[in-house]
């Protein structure tokens, strides 16, 4: 049988487990400060040896192989540790109705169906291996935190270290024999002898002496080592105009770049007492962003508004989150399969998996698997989509209902539709078109390899809708996207990004998202909502249109996502300003939230009908967008 997963790998954290931007971007800080306490121990010699290694590594381990930063998402809890899941909301998973004997194998299932198979009894020797190496992680990452303390901290525990041993001397001494003597200078081997009455007081003066001495010699080590670190931190300085241009004919190799980039960094957090008195704040961040730009090799745009998003100590979480590809997750296909009998079918074939958290009932993680993922017998019967966590939210957020009439205006290849339509149990109609012909080869191919019967394909322009076809329960718009929450992914987004581009899109997301909410029927009795989503992080994609369509469509408003995790969206943003409402939109990002970034907006349509002036209305429905005049009538107006 295949083992259970070991949870070694970061997976999308579960809701309760999720780390707060502010939080990630203290413990860098947390780090930085840390380091920079660290180097009492190293001489400036000791950290240029540092930069002699080549080769890019996260900046997070830069600092010295001792000094660590814990990946903001890194670790779950060891499965023995986990609380077992509390249900989620999520309706879709079919209850385990299953009763009589349970087999050790269905033991482990049942747990699966709980939420996760933490509590699973143990089956085997290898799983009680499995547990001591479980423990063995426990002993890492008390390593770690150790590591991690404050010099303050640690010097207490040596203190505390120190008292133990004088204890122990004291224990060892008062069990060895008798010799009396007042010599103030006595050897260790006569302390060795017994401790008497007349010889106590001499004793315990000589420790108290011996702890003085110990004082003061770490004092002054400390002195001497905080003029080491101010020394270093003078020592660090910019380059001149001429280095950076003869950097751009002989590059640093990227260790002595990465070093830089931290000395930046913490110059920038503690800068009245660390900057170069005549470099200001502004060069500091140029260099950085030169370094970075070269460091993880984004093009300078996409640098600078990736910067406009994130502190720098953040920044540079999310660009290290980018170079680790995310896990690999599937989604059960509850048409055809429970997710405890697909687990269980994946782990017979050696699959290592575990759920992914406790906000879904139907995606799996996949650690590692001896076969390919997307060509099991399971996947190629349609029982699970290989889907990312984060494609999971706008489906969860638009929550279709069963026989209700659902528009997925940019469904290519058809992940996000196959859910619904899984959510629908087959029920209703889903509308999944496309723009693009040949990604909708994949969405066909998607739609009857899951069984899907609810679903019609189609390739129109989605800026066409709803002229094609409206009166819509629900659309969901998942917009194309400069996917600069995907980098992990695509790699090429770090450099073939400009302005231009962004703006191109974020025109036709503009247009896209206004005859989305025109497709919709508000009087809908079950439903009224679009769902607004991209992967890209940039507020121009995400916050700024959602505002525009806010401003455009006064017949809609925001409404809570029902997204627990995320962060909120923007409000205002580097001057502009956005409906407080935006608030209720989510954010996701891979640094925070160990999935591919994304943005997530769910609007309610509130009428038909759009007032766009005291005196006229617009009423975008059915078969084509017709302008009507109306007297405006005190009575009905809305
Ligand atoms: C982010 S992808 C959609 C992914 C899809 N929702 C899924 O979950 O598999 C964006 C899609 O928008 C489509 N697209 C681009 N322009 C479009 C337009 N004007 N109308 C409709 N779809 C468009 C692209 O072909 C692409 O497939």
């Amino acid at each position: 049988m295949g083992r259970r997963a070991k949870n070694k790998q970061d997976v999308p954290l579960p809701l309760n487990q999720e780390k707060a931007t502010g939080k990630v971007t203290k413990g860098l800080h947390d780090k930085l400060k840390h380091d920079a306490t660290r180097s009492r121990k190293h001489d400036s010699a000791a950290l240029k040896n540092k930069s002699a290694n080549s080769g890019r590594q996260p900046i997070e381990k830069l600092s010295s192989s001792s000094s660590s930063v814990t990946k903001p998402s890194a670790k779950k809890p060891s499965a023995k540790k986990r609380a077992p899941e509390p249900d989620s909301d999520s309706d879709e998973e079919i209850d385990d109705e299953s009763g009589g004997e349970v087999s050790g194998e269905d033991a482990v299932m049942r747990d699966v169906d709980d939420g996760g198979w933490d509590n699973a009894p143990m089956e085997s020797d290898s799983d009680v291996g499995e547990e001591s190496d479980e423990m063995d992680e426990f002993d890492s990452e008390d390593d770690e935190a150790v590591s991690q303390m404050p010099l303050s901290l640690l010097e207490s525990d040596d203190d505390d270290e120190d008292d133990d041993e004088d204890e122990e001397d004291d224990s060892d001494d008062s069990m060895a024999g008798g010799v009396e003597s007042y010599d103030e200078f006595d050897t260790d081997d006569d302390e060795a002898g017994p401790v008497t009455f007349r010889d106590m007081e001499k004793r315990s003066r000589k420790l108290d002496k011996q702890r003085q001495q110990i004082e003061e010699s770490a004092d002054q080590e400390l002195r001497t080592a905080g003029a080491v670190v101010a020394g270093e931190r003078e020592l660090f300085t910019l380059p001149s105009l001429e280095q950076i241009e003869a950097e751009k004919e002989a590059p640093l190799d990227l260790s002595q770049i990465q070093l830089r980039i931290q000395e930046i960094i913490r110059v920038l957090n503690n800068f009245a007492e660390l900057r170069a008195p005549e470099a200001s704040r502004h060069d500091y961040l140029d260099q950085l962003k030169r370094d970075m730009c070269f460091y993880y090799g984004y093009n300078e745009f996409l640098m600078d508004k990736l910067l406009e998003l994130f502190p720098v100590s953040e920044a540079v979480e999310f660009f290290e989150a980018n170079e680790v590809a995310r896990p690999v997750t599937i989604r059960t296909n509850t048409l055809k399969t429970r997710r405890r009998d697909l687990a269980q079918a994946l782990i017979n074939r050696g699959v290592n998996l575990d759920p992914i958290g406790k906000w879904t009932k139907v995606g799996l993680t996949i650690f590692d698997s001896p076969v390919p993922i997307g060509a099991t017998p399971e996947y190629m019967a349609g029982h699970y989509m290989i889907q990312a966590a984060s494609s999971f939210l706008p489906v969860i957020a638009l929550a279709p209902q069963e026989s209700e009439k659902v528009l997925d205006m940019s469904a290519a290849p058809g992940g996000k539709t196959t859910y619904c339509a899984a959510l629908m149990k087959n029920t209703g109609m889903v509308v999944a078109n496309d723009a693009n012909k040949e990604r909708e080869r994949a969405l066909v191919a998607n739609v009857h390899r899951l069984g899907i019967s609810n679903t019609v394909v189609c390739n129109y322009d989605g800026r066409e809708f709803p002229k094609v076809m409206g009166g819509f329960d629900r659309v969901l718009l998942d917009a194309p996207c400069s996917g600069t929450g995907v980098i992990s992914k695509d790699a090429s987004v770090k450099v073939n990004k400009s302005q231009d581009d962004i703006d191109m899109l974020t025109h036709l997301q503009k247009e896209l998202i206004l005859s989305a909410i025109d497709s919709v029927n508000a009087d809908s009795p079950t439903g009224g909502y679009i769902v607004y989503s991209t992967c890209s992080v940039t507020v121009d994609e995400d916050e700024a249109v959602v505002n525009y369509a806010l401003s455009k469509r006064p017949n809609v408003k925001l409404v809570d996502s029902g997204l627990e995790f995320g962060a909120p969206g923007f409000t205002s943003f580097r001057g502009r300003k956005f409906h407080a409402s935006l608030a209720l939109t989510r954010r996701f990002y891979p640094h925070a939230h160990n999935m591919d970034g994304f943005f997530v907006a769910k609007f309610k349509k509130l009428s038909n009908k759009i007032k766009v002036s005291e005196d006229s209305f617009v009423v975008p429905t059915g078969s084509g967008a017709k302008t009507k005049q109306k007297k405006k009538k005190r009575k009905t107006a809305d």
